[in-house]
């Protein structure tokens, strides 16, 4: 059960014995098929932060259909410049934030501006930042979206899962709501599944930054087994065709023991995705004990163009 298998791996004592635990790193043929074949090469985005697609290893679980699996496409300036949106640009006004409700932010400031200021209210506040909402917002009581809560998509969040759905042949995949979860080395994200979005036809991208989850699926129901598996940082996973309603979450955040973010990379595609050093600084600092997941996914059908 669904349940059972994340009491098992949120457990710190005893701790889980992580035998079990799906990792890509070093790919178990008889649990996972090679989905290189069925990608479409057509450009490389290097603006993206992506590595060329003939670069990339794609996998596909082969007891979740549907389950695709990208291991970490992103350069290593790539990583920084997402690491850095999320941080900087993503949690600010138009974007709704958990901390919105709580009043901590005056008018006129920001969390990233007060958290690396270096006052006492910055430490406070930097661990308060739990999640933020584009597009069409997500209702967490509701569970509804409303055409009277909507914002815009930040432009590349939806090139960059554009040009992934194209590349895994996803006819027509639109960015229309997006979360950011923000997780802490302590943080959990309980069982669910995503059906607030009219299309669950269309795949669900979710993009890890930061330190690494154990990510588990379960089936349908909350009654069926769990599979667990490991995202690190820059890893993608594709929630499509039978696996886009199954259950699932994050238990546990372990300690990653490579950076990717600090690898040393030649040909890296710094003239595109353009980030500045001392906001790198302070970034690197936020995800050396944080997990960022971006998650998005269309919520129209094809040809509908308002939820009314
Ligand atoms: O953090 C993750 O990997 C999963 C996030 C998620 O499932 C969600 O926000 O719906
Ligand atoms: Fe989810």
């Amino acid at each position: 059960m669904f349940k059972d298998s994340f009491k098992y791996y949120k457990s710190r004592k005893p701790c889980p014995d992580l035998k079990d635990v799906i990792d890509l790193n070093n790919p178990d043929y008889n649990k996972v098929t090679d989905f290189r074949k069925r990608l479409l090469d057509e450009q490389c985005e290097y603006e993206l932060g992506l590595r060329p697609v003939k670069d990339w290893e794609v996998f596909e679980l082969r007891n979740i259909p549907g389950l695709i699996f990208i291991k970490n496409p992103f350069t290593t300036y790539g990583q920084r410049y997402w690491i850095i949106k999320c941080l900087k640009e993503y949690s600010r006004e138009p974007h709704k934030l958990n901390l919105d409700a709580h009043n901590v932010l005056n008018k006129d400031e920001n969390w990233w501006d007060i958290c690396f200021g270096n006052s006492d209210k910055g430490k406070e506040l930097l661990p308060k930042l739990r999640w933020a909402t584009f597009g069409y917002h997500h209702n967490w009581d509701t569970k509804l979206y409303s055409e009277t809560s909507r914002t815009k998509m930040p432009t590349e969040m939806s090139l960059l899962t554009s040009f992934l759905a194209q590349t895994l042949d996803f006819k027509d995949f639109k960015a229309e709501a997006a979360i950011i979860n923000y997780y802490r080395m302590n943080s959990t994200l309980a069982g669910h599944t995503d059906h607030s979005e009219v299309n669950v036809e269309a795949p669900l991208f979710s993009i890890s930054f930061g330190q690494t989850a154990i990510f588990l699926i379960g089936g349908l129901t909350q009654e069926d087994a769990a599979n667990a598996m490991f995202l690190r940082s820059g890893d993608i996973i594709v929630m499509s065709g039978k696996s886009r309603l199954r259950y699932h979450g994050v238990p546990k955040i372990l300690p990653t023991i490579d950076a990717p973010w600090d690898d040393i990379e030649m040909n890296d595609n710094n003239q595109h995705c353009t980030w500045n050093e001392s906001d790198w600084i302070k970034a690197k600092t936020y995800i050396s004990e944080a997990r960022i997941n971006m998650n998005v996914r269309q919520v129209l059908k094809p040809g509908q163009l308002s939820l009314l």
